[in-house]
């Protein structure tokens, strides 16, 4: 299959083209399926063939080895490749976008905006997001950053495909995006060390490890819909849950005496640095 197809009128805005099919794209195919996207309109380039047949499998979407495959008649592709080998995939389907325009999507940590628009040749629309993997249920955030070249339509179309992940937020200063990076996309890490911790010290009271892991579990869903649904800050829902004397005060105390706001600040500043850090060391 020719890389560049000569007539732009094969392109379609409502084909998407996926590059990169490992964990997050996989996520992002999975919501855009289930919530009705034609798989048929879903190409996937993805050189590891086993990665490849479970997509196939899993969501009925058309996957190929090669990206100029993928590309030929999407009107939008999305970039899920590591920060690492973007600027290498970029080159290779530089001529194509030259040639088809299309909208690019990059979920990459790191990676600029003005770095994808060079490295596909300029000129170009880019959307640069950041989901989390709890996009695999829908439950996701994603904050997005559009450059002034994406239209209207482009800007709804890269929305509505990220809102299958869950929610979205724009965000209008692409400097702040390495810090979104470092709160939601890799928050759910976070939450789950917290939940690792959790039942290790059940456990190191006592408590058999099935117990303790769904305690911990369960604990901390319930506190996360509280937030969301409640409408009430996680301040007051903390004070909620501190009787005066009790056992939840002995606990917080242990925490701000160890400095766990400044630990969590510390971590986030590392974070948002190592995004930065990433955009200068794949330039
Ligand atoms: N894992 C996470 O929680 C999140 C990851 N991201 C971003 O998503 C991107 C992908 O991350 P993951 O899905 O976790 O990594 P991954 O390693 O699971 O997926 C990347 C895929 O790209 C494929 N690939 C490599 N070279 C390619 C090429 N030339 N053409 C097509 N595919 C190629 C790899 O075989 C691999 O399957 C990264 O840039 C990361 O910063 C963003 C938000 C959250
Ligand atoms: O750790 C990373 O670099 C990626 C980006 C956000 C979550 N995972």
């Amino acid at each position: 299959m020719s890389a560049a197809s000569s007539e732009s009128t094969a392109v379609s805005p409502a084909t998407i083209a996926f590059i990169g099919g490992g964990n997050m794209a996989r996520s992002l195919i999975a919501g855009l399926v289930a919530r009705g996207t034609a798989p048929a309109s879903i190409r996937v380039a993805e050189p590891v063939e086993a990665l490849r047949d479970s997509l196939r499998a899993d969501y009925g979407v058309v996957t190929v080895a090669d990206a100029a495959e993928a590309i030929a008649d999407a009107g939008v592709w999305v970039f899920a490749v590591k920060p690492q080998v973007m600027r290498t995939v970029c080159d290779a389907v530089a001529a194509t976008a030259a040639e088809t325009d299309p909208l690019a999507v990059s979920i990459a940590a790191g990676i600029t905006s003005a770095q994808l628009d060079r490295w596909l040749g300029g000129d170009r629309a880019v959307v640069r997001t950041m989901p989390n993997t709890p996009a695999l249920l829908g439950a996701g955030i994603t904050g997005l950053f559009a450059n002034p070249r994406v239209s209207d339509a482009q800007r709804d179309a890269a929305e509505r495909i990220l809102a299958t992940a869950g929610e979205t937020v724009w965000i209008d200063d692409e400097a702040l995006m390495d810090a979104v990076t470092a709160v939601s996309g890799s928050g759910p890490a976070y939450a789950f060390l917290l939940a690792e911790a959790m039942q290790a010290a059940g456990q190191a009271q006592g408590l058999p490890e099935d117990t303790a892991r769904t305690l911990a579990a369960q604990t901390l869903l319930g506190a996360a819909r509280m937030l969301v649904e409640s409408g009430e800050t996680a301040e007051v829902l903390r004070k909620r849950v501190t009787s005066p004397g009790g056992t939840t005060q002995a606990a917080i105390e242990t925490f701000e005496a160890g400095g766990f706001r400044a630990l969590v600040d510390a971590a986030i500043t590392a974070a948002t640095r190592r995004g930065r850090e990433l955009s200068a060391a794949n330039d």
